[in-house]
């Protein structure tokens, strides 16, 4: 059907880093669309299905040693012809035995489906709670057995680590090997994770080890000079990764567009003892400033700009100053920068402060990243602010962004439960088409009037009111923040009233595990921030289903709707009753900078009117205007990336490097 090199080629990979000309884009397009239309198609689905049944119907009542038999009478077949139509029924039917045989489950029809459409390289809608975990094991299995190296990614450590474990059971019993790669492993753990069949790790996890790759290669990339390394070791003892053969990418609109708009970088210890004075100067200057008289915010806090009082008087503070402070546009840019780590970086929000450590708090999935930092001496600035330890600064070594990445495999498909609306930008940068695959049982999924109130005051008393009427019905509630300063408030707020709750942030990751498992039971609140977004499974204590099943409140709305999406995914899973609801406030922090002037405007309406339909309509539209603002601003930066990473790589193409 479609040709995959394997571990013949010693990195299997794409090898064109350049942006295809127009005419090869529309061609592209065409072809995938056609390819959707041949492969796609309802009743090819169907059909499909039925295919897999009737093989599955086939191995029913079969002795172990004759099903095995099969196993490696289909392996032996995808191996030697490829993932061809009826190789891949028989294949689908026999995972399907071993899941029923080793987790109890058995694939429903719609994840066969959604298992055929990956396996072909596509991306897969199926909503939030259909099983997209278990589906995935149709088509990296499928790939695996037929001799790819499969990497399934996930959007943090504790979903690679839980599917891993959880599937597991079902690939050994298909032969496979698995493992899982976290953001601590030691290099020779990784290396030796990835040698499996099939790994599941994180999106970054996999760019920074084949960053690692890029550096250790250096220029040796010819086949020949690899197949040297192979015969002398050096490539068994430098390089990570096997290649990049097949990806399946789950949670795919998070990680292949909302941490698209961030470069991976690989840095190493540099700069000089003189750098840490020069970041206390920018700190000492910056707080001697004042807003609005000094500096003022643009747009969304996105950019902070100097006013002339504010020029005069940073001139005036770096009269007797020496070395970098004499240059004008220098100070200012230092300055300016020193600006935003004081007010657009704030501890609770966007870094915790740990061990005398700056930490970052990943704003998709409300984590803590340990290893990271922020470039261009921002970590240091706010290392500065907070009077911790300074890290020593930092070279950059090798950059590449999610977008240039994950268009290097040689297949990629992927899956998520919020991904229509950007199924144009996937399909224009990863050349990836969609699918929607139905629900396995209809929606039971009940939406609550939502309110917006005129301040924050307001919203957290409703917010108390609602918390209090699921408890006395008994019924677990998942409140969801925007950030561990939030939840922390609401937490707080809920002891005085003497309401039992489990918080899940970043500060509290080690309980994880355990705070999900209670989070079903009957009366359970449970204060979250993204950390229980995506991927996170709530199950429901046995008679929670008859009280209303779990109830999602949303206090207030994030940069994009599908975050708000996946956190009510947490109910009404697999056809389970579940209930949702919005209570925001124009204090919000999405909205309190976007256009002031209506702001003031709908609060005032708020408090004069506010059980009227038309001013709660008026409000929520703004708020919506303000999110899709934000979700327009990250398209363009994300475009904008991609390009300069295509210019930059045709510019190093002329040197003859790499990266
Ligand atoms: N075929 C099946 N039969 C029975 N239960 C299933 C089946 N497939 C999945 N499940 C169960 O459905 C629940 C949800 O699965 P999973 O977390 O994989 O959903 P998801 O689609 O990935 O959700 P999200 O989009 O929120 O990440 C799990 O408890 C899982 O065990």
């Amino acid at each position: 059907m479609y040709a995959l090199q394997t571990r013949s080629v010693q990195y299997p990979q794409r090898t064109d880093w350049h942006e295809d000309p127009w005419l090869v884009r529309v061609w592209d397009r065409c072809a995938s669309l056609l390819q959707r239309w041949i492969h796609m198609r309802e009743s090819r689905q169907i059909a499909f299905v039925r295919a897999v049944a009737l093989q599955e119907a086939r191995l029913q009542g079969l002795a172990p040693d004759i099903i095995q038999q099969a196993l490696s009478d289909v392996r032996l077949r995808l191996r030697r012809e490829g993932l061809q139509q009826v190789h891949l029924a028989q294949a689908f039917a026999l995972v399907r035995v071993a899941s029923q045989l080793t987790l109890g489950l058995r694939h429903h029809d719609v994840q066969i489906r959604g298992g055929y459409a990956l396996v072909q390289g596509f991306l897969i809608e199926m909503n939030t709670g259909e099983g997209k975990t278990l589906t995935a094991t149709l088509a990296a299995a499928v790939a695996a057995l037929s001799g790819r190296q499969v990497q399934v990614v996930t959007v943090n450590d504790y979903l690679a680590q839980r599917d891993a474990t959880e599937m597991r059971p079902l690939y050994q019993w298909l032969g496979l090997r698995t493992a899982w790669v976290l953001e601590d492993a030691s290099p020779a753990e990784r290396r030796q994770a990835y040698q499996a069949d099939i790994v599941y790790c994180t999106g970054k996890t996999l760019t920074f080890d084949y960053l690692k790759d890029r550096i250790a290669l250096e220029d040796r990339v010819s086949p020949l000079k690899m197949l040297l390394d192979m015969y002398t070791g050096r490539w068994q003892q430098q390089v990570l990764l096997p290649g990049l053969q097949f990806a399946i990418v789950d949670e795919v609109d998070s990680i292949l567009i909302d941490e698209a708009r961030t470069p991976l970088i690989i840095s190493s210890q540099g700069g000089s003892a003189e750098e840490d004075v020069f970041y206390s100067q920018s700190i000492g200057y910056a707080r001697q400033l004042q807003q609005p008289i000094h500096f003022q915010f643009g747009e969304n806090r996105q950019q902070i700009d100097l006013t002339l009082a504010g020029r005069q008087l940073l001139d005036r503070l770096a009269e007797n100053a020496e070395g970098l402070w004499c240059n004008r546009f220098r100070r200012e840019e230092a300055v300016l920068q020193a600006l935003s780590a004081l007010h657009r970086f704030q501890c609770d929000i966007h870094y915790i402060v740990r061990d005398d450590k700056v930490l970052i708090v990943d704003e998709h999935t409300g984590r803590v990243m340990p290893d990271r930092s922020w470039e261009k001496g921002m970590q240091q600035l706010i290392e500065v602010k907070e009077g911790v330890t300074l890290t020593p600064p930092r070279v950059t070594l090798a950059k590449i962004s999610f977008q240039l990445f994950f268009r290097r495999f040689l297949l990629l498909s992927g899956m998520s439960g919020t991904c229509k609306e950007i199924a144009g930008e996937i399909s224009r940068v990863y050349n990836l088409r969609m699918v929607r695959i139905p629900p396995h049982r209809p929606s039971r999924r009940l939406q609550y009037p939502g309110k917006t109130y005129a301040d924050a005051e307001q919203k957290w008393q409703a917010v108390e009111a609602c918390i209090l009427a699921c408890q006395q019905r008994g019924q677990p509630v998942l409140v969801g923040t925007r950030s561990i300063l939030t939840a922390d408030i609401v937490s707080k707020r809920l002891q005085k009233l003497g309401i039992e709750h489990q918080l899940l942030h970043a500060r509290q990751d080690e309980t994880e595990a355990e705070v999900i498992a209670q989070a079903g039971q009957r009366g359970r609140v449970t204060i979250a921030t993204n950390m229980a977004g995506r991927g996170t499974d709530i199950k429901l204590e046995p008679g929670v289903a008859e009280l209303g099943g779990l109830h999602v409140l949303i206090t207030e709305l994030h940069d994009n709707q599908r975050i708000d999406r996946q956190l009510i995914g947490r109910c009404a899973r697999q056809g389970e009753p579940g209930s949702w609801q919005e209570i925001l406030s124009l204090e919000d922090e999405l909205v309190v900078n976007w256009l002031p002037g209506l702001n003031r405007l709908l609060r005032i309406l708020l408090r004069t009117l506010p059980d009227n339909t038309c001013v709660q309509f008026l409000a929520r539209s703004y708020y919506r205007s303000a999110q899709w603002m934000l979700e327009r601003l990250h398209r363009r930066i994300r475009a904008k990336l991609l390009k300069a990473e295509f210019n930059l790589r045709r510019s190093l193409s002329f040197t003859g490097k790499m990266e």
